[in-house]
């Protein structure tokens, strides 16, 4: 099973390598504020699932939030290092 440390190793390759065809270049490539509104997004719909739909649907869109979250953090260079010093 894919974990967070392991996506973002996955993300951060692509990130580097740049692969043709990975929606995350394409997303990086749109930028932080594209990033951004994707991150808000998906904050919504996390929280419409956890109000009004199933745990499944629930964890589906969380999912994507934190895949989205960890997009936002590639465009802008940071590292989980730099988040995990906050926590
Ligand atoms: N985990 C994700 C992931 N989560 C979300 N997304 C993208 O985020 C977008 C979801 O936004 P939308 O809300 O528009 O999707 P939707 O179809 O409306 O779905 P719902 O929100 O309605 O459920 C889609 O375009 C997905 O491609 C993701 N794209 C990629 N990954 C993983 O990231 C890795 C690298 O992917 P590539 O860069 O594409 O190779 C792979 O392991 C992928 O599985």
């Amino acid at each position: 099973m894919k974990t967070f440390e392991g996506l973002w190793a996955e993300l951060s390759e692509k990130a580097a390598t740049r692969p043709a065809g990975s929606g995350t270049v394409e997303e990086l490539d749109r930028g932080v504020h594209f990033i951004g509104k994707k991150v808000l997004e998906e904050a919504a719909e996390s929280w419409m699932a956890a109000e009004h739909e199933s745990d499944e649907r629930t964890a589906e869109e969380v999912s994507q939030l934190l895949y989205h979250v960890q997009v936002l953090l590639l465009a802008r260079g940071l590292t989980l290092e730099d988040v995990y010093a906050h926590l």
